[in-house]
């Protein structure tokens, strides 16, 4: 199974295989929006209060935005994508150990979706996910090789818990909700999940990416300069420009519930190139499995605002998104009041 890896093969082929292909109406298409300047981008140098209401101002109007000068060097950066690069890029011997499609092992390594084997296609895309807080307990369990992968990730998974904290207390604030108000258990989880899309023969026919949208508090993506990304915005798929050293951060579903629809989760997915290995690392922030998950009360006081989701238990979500294959209008409805 572990030799379906796209990394392992796509080299020997110059055509899409069959199974790659998807029925025309579910292609990527053209032509492609590009934003053209209006991406929501936000400096994080300036200052908290302007920070706060632009990215709520982002989360409202995009369901995303784009953090610059956040603080995390360059070279961190850099060295994380190359090292990640280099870990698709080893032998098929050497990644097999990782191989694992079972939701319960510590470091999964597989192709298309973690359910490869009842694909009607393939998604043209390796992925690599294993948890990093804390790191010294989930450590262990992470790749061996290349010889740095443990370093440099351990120093890429501190930085970006400090800037996830950050980015929490910004919407907090925009929110009017109380500092912190995102730590704890609505925060617990940090996981690292990177999406290697090598270079494809043909990125009209593939998709890297189904369109979903993410079912945790929110995602902070870090693009590599390489295009793919794209949003669902107004009936139309909008490119996301990679912005050098900028992160993406992709507001989830548990933020639009537990703001009672202040911000949006917004839909996307990744589409192919022919020409360069795209690498996209995700570091998801995930509450709990037991947290207990409502509207702030704070945002639904008085009789204006009323609750637009019953309370849940966060497992009991991601049970109703694997059910509905995350249907994002399906899954919301099963918790409208
Ligand atoms: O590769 C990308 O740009 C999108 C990744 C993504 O949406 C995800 O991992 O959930
Ligand atoms: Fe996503």
């Amino acid at each position: 199974m572990e030799n379906n890896l796209v990394s392992n093969w796509c080299k020997n082929v110059q055509t899409l295989p069959e199974s790659y292909i998807f029925p025309e109406d579910e292609r990527p298409g053209e032509p492609i929006v590009p934003l053209s300047g209006s991406s929501p981008i936000i400096d994080l140098t300036t200052h908290q209060h302007d920070q706060a209401q632009q990215i709520i101002k982002a989360s409202q109007d995009f369901g995303y935005f784009q953090v610059i000068n956040h603080g995390i060097s360059e070279t961190l950066l850099e060295e994380t994508v190359d090292v990640l690069k280099e870990f698709f890029e080893m032998p098929a011997k050497e990644k097999a150990k990782y191989y694992s499609v079972d939701p319960n092992s510590k470091c999964k390594l597989y192709t298309s979706t973690m359910n490869y084997s009842n694909e009607d296609k393939h998604y043209w895309r390796d992925a690599l996910a294993h948890h990093c807080h804390p790191i010294q307990h989930f450590l262990p369990f992470w790749p061996e090789k290349p010889t740095r992968y443990r370093e440099v990730i351990s120093a890429y998974s501190i930085e970006t818990r400090k800037l996830i904290t950050k980015i929490s207390d910004v919407i907090s604030e925009g929110l009017g909700l109380e500092k912190g108000y995102f730590g704890g258990e609505l925060s617990k989880v940090q996981m690292l999940l990177v999406n290697c899309y090598p270079p494809c023969p043909d990125p009209n026919l593939a998709l890297g990416m189904h369109s979903h949208c993410d079912p945790n508090l929110f995602t902070i993506l870090l693009q590599d300069n390489v295009c793919g990304l794209q949003i669902f915005k107004d009936g139309k798929w909008i490119a996301v420009e990679p912005i050098p050293n900028a992160f993406v951060v992709i507001i989830g579903c548990q933020l639009q519930i537990i703001s009672n629809n202040k911000l949006k989760s917004v839909i996307h997915r990744a589409v192919t190139n022919s020409k360069e290995t795209r690498i996209c690392v995700g570091n998801f922030v995930i509450p709990s499995s037991d947290c207990h998950i409502e509207p702030a009360s704070d945002l639904v006081n008085g009789t204006t605002n009323i609750p637009a989701y019953k309370p849940y238990q966060y497992k009991e979500f991601l049970h109703t998104y694997a059910t509905n294959h995350g249907d994002f209008e399906a899954v919301l409805q099963s918790y409208k009041l």
